[in-house]
């Protein structure tokens, strides 16, 4: 099946805006900066890269007779939040394991942010002490069975949506919408950055832009992810996988190449969740320069990597490079010890 004949249930407002950020670039001295908003790319609790991805889980979903959503994440993950909010919308149940990702210090972590938005959609909100991993996780499994031992219909979901059959297509959708945007814009980006821990947003985006090339008569283009797992054997080979896998699914015509692939280390720091120096600049860079606000798990560690890469000449002066910001405010809440 093409990527077009998969049935995708919207929950975003149409395409997410792209703008220019022309004070960040100005400062930088290099390629011109522009982004792509999944942070307001729907009305669902704030929206962001998951709402995306469940576009097209949504309709299996539903085909399944599903009644209950079960995922997992971290105690702030912003995907857990975004299942919440499309259970919500669809009037399903959601049951959300939250496990201990982080070691952060701040007191509020578990009550603030994302896991307070999740409690008032209504979620049932599991608090389970292991600790990181983007793997299938028995805490999981273990909810998935409770729903069925009181005769509900779960709707399995592993972390990030991305170890899932259907998890890539939504950013195959998005490289297609990008090239759509591009021709109204009359600009070609040749350069994508995205951050990458549970790894389908950026192995989707590979599938959908080798599409665009193989199938459509597009340019070749890079996509850079910047590792924010600091686990990145793993999750350079869950983007490889699930980026070869979507292309399968979608009838891409050909393999994935290996340099189609490329996750980049440096700006993770050791631990998932911890931001470090560069994060923190970044995130202060970006708000006093152009007012658009980056997490301190996720994009601030994908735009420090977007700062470097760029200052660097790494990605060339006349280059157009997009930055795709994938949403995550809400977790700032969870580290007000850290910006006070
Ligand atoms: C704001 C933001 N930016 C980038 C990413 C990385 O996306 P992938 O997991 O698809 O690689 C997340 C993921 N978050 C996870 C979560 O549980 O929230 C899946 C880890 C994200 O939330």
């Amino acid at each position: 099946m093409a990527l077009a004949d998969f049935p995708r249930h919207r929950l975003t407002f149409g395409p997410s805006p792209i703008h220019p950020v022309d004070r960040l670039s100005a400062h930088l001295g290099g390629a011109r900066v522009w982004m792509k908003r999944e942070d307001v790319n729907s009305g669902l609790a704030f929206g962001g890269n998951k709402t995306r991805k469940l576009e097209y889980l949504v309709p299996d979903a539903l085909a399944k007779g599903a009644d209950t959503l079960v995922s997992i994440g971290g105690v702030q993950s912003n995907h857990t939040r975004q299942v919440a909010a499309v259970a919500a919308h669809l009037g399903m149940k959601a049951v959300l394991v939250q496990e201990h990702w982080v070691d952060w210090p701040d007191s509020v972590n578990d009550r603030v942010g994302n896991i307070l938005l999740s409690r008032v959609m209504g979620a049932d909100v599991r608090l389970s002490p292991a600790g990181f991993g983007i793997g299938f996780k028995e805490s999981w499994k273990q909810a998935i069975a409770d729903v069925e031992a009181v005769g509900g219909t779960p709707y399995p979901i592993p972390a990030g949506a991305s170890d899932h059959p259907l998890g890539g297509l939504g950013f195959a959708n998005w490289a297609h919408e990008v090239a759509a945007q591009e021709a109204e814009l009359g600009v070609f980006f040749d350069t994508i950055v995205v951050c990458s821990v549970t790894g389908s947003t950026h192995a989707g985006m590979i599938a959908g832009f080798a599409d665009l090339e193989h199938n459509f008569g597009g340019r070749p283009r890079r996509v850079l992810g910047i590792d924010a797992s600091a686990k990145i054997d793993e999750t350079r080979d869950q983007v490889a996988r699930i980026a070869r896998n979507t292309a399968s699914l979608m009838g891409l015509g050909r393999e994935v190449h290996d340099d189609e692939i490329t996750v980049l280390e440096g700006w993770a720091g050791d631990l998932y969740g911890i931001p470090v120096e560069s994060t923190d600049e970044a995130m202060f860079l970006t708000g006093r320069l152009e007012g658009v606000i980056l997490d301190p798990v996720y994009e601030g560690k994908s735009m420090a990597g977007l700062i470097d890469l760029v200052s660097s000449g790494e990605i060339p002066r006349d280059s157009n490079v997009l930055y795709a910001h994938l949403g995550g405010q809400p977790a700032i809440n969870a580290y007000s010890g850290r910006y006070h």
